[in-house]
């Protein structure tokens, strides 16, 4: 049996580390690496359970230099002194200085010559010995083979000091673009630090505290005032408020009793709570946060991945026109020796393609990380594009623009001495008790309130996007949209039909009760519209959204009312799920990109259809999460007007820094061949275009 495993692993930064554990482990004989991930330092193998144990695996990744980090599902601090790379950049910088300082007074030239050669062999010698293996294990010639080469060829030019710069100046920025990715990252894994480390469960009548990874589902755990909650749950007892903000983003403290739900990482308010567990530590929606957004790391845009092919073979172009820059202008242009060869190490320093190469990853790990503090998890650069760039948003109506908690309004017969309205609640009661729907639930709620007993039914079945059957005294009863009576079940609806235009132009959702081709009643619901809707859906047009539509199952005279109320001009009423399906391919015909927004669970095919699918209260629901391209943690649609301005955000700064990056290059490269930059000129320029790219990467960190 083939046994999968997930392990986060220390010195695990870059590709380069990729490839060296890759290699480390293909001489192993019954483990298989399934995935890598640099940037979320994990691991997941596949072994042999019969060859090899999971005590293996991890003995023999820590003797190829992998060790399993100590604290399972927490990510390891970030310290730059822990850095070797930072370590070895910075002994160079000391020794370029001394050097220098060398060649100023009047001490033997050796000295200084010694201290540049020191300075250019420790400075360079992780991304020299990247730059080897990439030539020699995967054939591939990156950035590090060309400054190593420009290095290694200033000094044989004698220009020592020259090559120590460049050295200590790109083995800085590596150090830095490196530090900068983890520190971004860690902002995320803030979120992470915020669960407490121990918990308080209650066993066999006693309180005991245990570290939070070995929280089991089921175990009952206590959250005493003030304090952050371990793991997701459900409150069994107690009231509270609940600040939510690490794991949805909402400002606003959430009041907790019986039957809430809590989410790890929450801070308690006054009150005490006691939770039984539903997920453990490694399971909960944090940790699932953290983990999706470092896989999200994975899924480039486009722009990325054309940058990434384009970097394969441009980087090795630049050597071969450098070298033969180098060589063949003295041999057929008669240039004199020394100044083709500086200005072949000038131009390959030049066109090194640093900054475009990381134009977009540091930006989108800043965007990314940014989002999830504040709620709004994109699931991969590739949907920052779509998202930055969407024409239509299709709402849902029930649960996105209205509450989601419908209430009974109206209860209407058709025929009060055979069916008065309480015997229409209770028939409608019990057959909604066994469904999922909104509607449902206030149904069930209304009869209960008014204190009706269910009447006794049986052979429930659901009719999807029309209502529900069941069996009552013998008679099959029918409960849903008077759409269906009239088209299914051909049923005449006497002199209930006034009413339920009427109650429609409320904008209240009408349900029928009754039999074939004889309608009993009429039930109202009506599900108030979310405070904010139409602010948002103003805010989403002056964002850029052409055209704010609403998709629904429910009957066109009542979503019209809805529409308007939020001010959501075009409206597709009386949609069965698959048709809304169809609707989002018409749409996306039509105009171009859309952004499909629901709850994610019954809209799954709505929004798999869209270019970004948007899955609005996402937290507590599996389902939404793992498959929306963009999950809203809160029920808010604040959210995603957030969503789609952070994505724009984004592209803008990732449109900026590629330009920046490209001109710069074109500059250097121009001038390099020309001969009028030197190789310092040249490597500052090169380095400073880096910085900027990094530095305005950066400002996605800011929400
Ligand atoms: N369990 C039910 N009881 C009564 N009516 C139902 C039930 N399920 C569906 N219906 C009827 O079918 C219509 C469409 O249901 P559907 O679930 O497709 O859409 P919805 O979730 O209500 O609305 P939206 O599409 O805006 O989310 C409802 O408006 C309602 O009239
Ligand atoms: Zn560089």
């Amino acid at each position: 049996m083939m046994q999968h495993v997930d392990l986060r692993v220390a010195n695990l930064d870059c590709e380069h580390d990729a490839s060296r554990l890759r290699r480390g482990l293909a001489q192993t004989p019954g483990i298989e690496v399934v995935r890598i991930s640099s940037s979320a330092a994990k691991v997941r193998l596949a072994f042999d359970e019969e060859r090899t144990s999971r005590e293996t695996v991890e003995s023999r990744l820590a003797e190829i230099g992998f060790p399993v980090s100590a604290e399972r599902g927490r990510p390891p601090a970030v310290r730059p002194w822990n850095n070797p790379k930072v370590i070895t950049s910075v002994l160079a910088g000391l020794l370029l200085l001394l050097a220098w300082i060398a060649s100023l007074v009047d001490l033997p030239e050796g000295l200084s010559t010694g201290g540049y050669l020191l300075a250019v062999l420790i400075g360079g010698f992780y991304f020299g010995r990247e730059a080897i293996q990439d030539l020699l294990f995967e054939r591939r010639i990156g950035i590090e083979l060309l400054m190593g080469v420009a290095a290694i060829v200033a000094f044989a030019l004698r220009q020592a000091g020259e090559s120590a710069m460049l050295v200590f100046l790109y083995s800085i920025s590596e150090a830095l673009e490196g530090y900068t990715e983890e520190k971004t990252r860690s902002a995320i894994k803030a979120l992470m630090d915020l669960t407490p480390k121990r918990a308080t469960v209650r066993r066999d009548g006693r309180q005991i505290e245990i570290p939070v990874e070995e929280l089991q589902v089921g175990d009952v755990f206590l959250v005493r005032p003030g304090e952050a909650v371990p793991t997701d749950g459900k409150v069994l007892s107690g009231r509270s408020s609940v600040n939510q903000a690490p794991v949805t983003g909402e400002s606003v403290p959430v009041e907790k009793e019986a039957g809430s739900s809590v989410f790890a990482g929450s801070i308690n308010g006054e009150g005490a709570l006691d939770v039984r567990a539903e997920k453990t530590f490694a399971e909960n929606t944090i940790s699932r946060i953290i983990e999706m957004v470092e896989e999200a790391q994975e899924k480039k845009g486009q722009s990325q991945r054309f940058i990434e092919r384009f970097g394969a073979w441009y980087s090795p172009a630049v050597l071969v026109i450098g070298v033969s820059l180098g060589i063949l202008s003295p041999l057929l242009l008669d240039a004199e020796w020394l100044t083709a060869l500086t200005r072949a190490t000038v131009f390959i320093v030049a066109a090194a393609p640093c900054a475009l190469v990381i134009s977009i990853p540091i930006t989108l790990v800043a965007s990314l990380g940014t989002g999830a503090r504040m709620g709004v998890l994109i699931k991969g650069g590739i949907h920052v594009e779509q998202l930055a760039n969407v024409t239509v948003v299709a709402l849902d109506k029930t649960g996105t623009i209205t509450r989601g908690q419908p209430d009974v309004t109206d209860v209407v017969s058709g025929d009060e001495a055979a069916f008065p309205n309480n015997v229409l609640l209770s028939v409608a009661a019990a057959i909604e008790a066994s469904s999922q729907h909104p509607l449902a639930r206030a149904i069930v709620r209304r009869s209960e309130a008014d204190g009706i007993a269910s009447a006794s039914v049986e052979d429930f079945r659901s009719i999807t996007g029309a209502g529900a059957t069941a069996r009552y005294q013998g008679t099959i009863v029918y409960i849903g949209k008077p759409e269906f009576f009239e088209r299914e079940l051909h049923a005449d609806l006497g002199q209930i039909a006034g009413t339920i235009t009427r109650l429609q132009a409320e904008g209240k959702t009408v349900v029928l009760l009754g039999e074939k081709a004889r309608a009993w009643g009429l039930i109202a619901v009506r599900d108030n519209v979310r405070a904010n809707a139409r602010e948002a859906v103003r805010a989403l047009r002056d964002a850029g959204v052409k055209k704010v539509v609403m998709l629904t199952g429910d009957n066109a005279l009542a979503a019209r009312v809805i529409a308007d109320e939020v001010g959501v001009n075009e409206v597709f009423a009386d949609l069965k799920p698959e048709d809304k399906v169809t609707k989002v391919r018409e749409l996306t015909d039509k105009h171009g990109r859309v952004a499909m927004v629901g709850d994610g669970v019954n809209d799954a095919p709505a929004l798999a259809q869209a270019a970004v699918g948007v899955a609005m209260g996402a937290a507590g629901t599996d389902v939404a999460l793992e498959t929306a391209d963009v999950a809203l943690m809160a029920d808010d649609l604040e959210k995603l007007v957030y969503a789609l301005r952070l994505a724009k955000r984004t592209q803008k700064i990732v449109t900026q820094n590629l330009v920046l990056s490209v001109v710069v290059t074109a500059v250097l490269v121009v001038g390099a061949l020309m001969g009028s930059f030197s190789l310092p000129v040249a490597v500052i320029g090169h380095e400073l275009s880096e910085l900027f790219v990094i530095v305005n990467g950066l400002r996605m960190l800011k929400s």
